[in-house]
């Protein structure tokens, strides 16, 4: 049996924190890209962080941010993992000193191998929706554009949601999944009942 890892992103209260490690969150996404509704600040998301117990890792999401940008986060929350999700290449994704993974926007022509082959420092490959804005836009891609043997880690995001995740994780088999709009009431608001049954939802595709 394997157990799919479950990131849950941009949250920006406490209550949803606490919710999301309740209900057995692997991971929590704090949004450090100011246009996003999601976006907090370091001094929140530092508090937020604080909340963590052991074993839950704090992730920071970036979209071709500044590299004193990065570092500030860095040196001011505790992060665990960076998350890449804009056009950022090798280089700007390595020079912090943490593990990160790199978000690929998924439709037809992009090619996923050559895409992962060009981060090859990245921990993991997250695969995302083409939306304007770069993400968190809840649009499930097709996953048949996903090639089989990717040689890292797949993080699996775009519009996954309770109603969806089950068949997602028995279709694609991806180390992880990490959703955002698919738990909210409304943007950067996180529902708890939502987590609650996203994470059953996960853990019964798991079997
Ligand atoms: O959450 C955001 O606002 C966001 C902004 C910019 C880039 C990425 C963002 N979130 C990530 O997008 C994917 C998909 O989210 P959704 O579930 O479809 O809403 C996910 O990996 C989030 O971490």
């Amino acid at each position: 049996m394997s157990r799919t890892r479950i990131k849950i992103c941009g949250l920006t209260r406490p209550e949803d924190v606490r919710a999301a490690v309740a209900a057995g969150a692997d991971a929590i996404g704090f949004v450090f890209y100011p246009p996003s509704p999601r976006h907090v600040d370091f001094e929140r998301a530092a508090a937020l962080a604080a909340l963590l117990p052991p074993f839950v890792t704090a992730v920071g999401l970036f979209v071709n941010a500044e590299e004193a940008f990065v570092r500030a986060a860095v040196q001011r929350v505790a992060l665990q993992l960076l998350q890449f999700h804009g056009d950022e290449d090798e280089v700007q994704c390595a020079r912090y000193g943490l593990p990160w993974i790199k978000a690929a926007r998924v439709r037809p022509g992009v090619d996923l191998v050559e895409f992962s082959a060009s981060h090859p420092g990245a921990r993991g490959i997250l695969l995302d929706a083409f939306v304007d804005g770069y993400g968190g836009g809840g649009k499930v891609f097709d996953w048949s554009l996903i090639p089989d043997g990717l040689d890292r880690p797949l993080v699996l995001s775009g519009g996954l949601d309770p109603d969806n995740v089950s068949a997602a994780v028995r279709r694609v088999r991806p180390w992880a999944v990490d959703v955002s709009s698919g738990v909210e009431s409304a943007k950067g608001i996180k529902d708890a009942r939502l987590i609650t049954a996203f994470i059953a939802g996960v853990r019964n595709a798991d079997g």
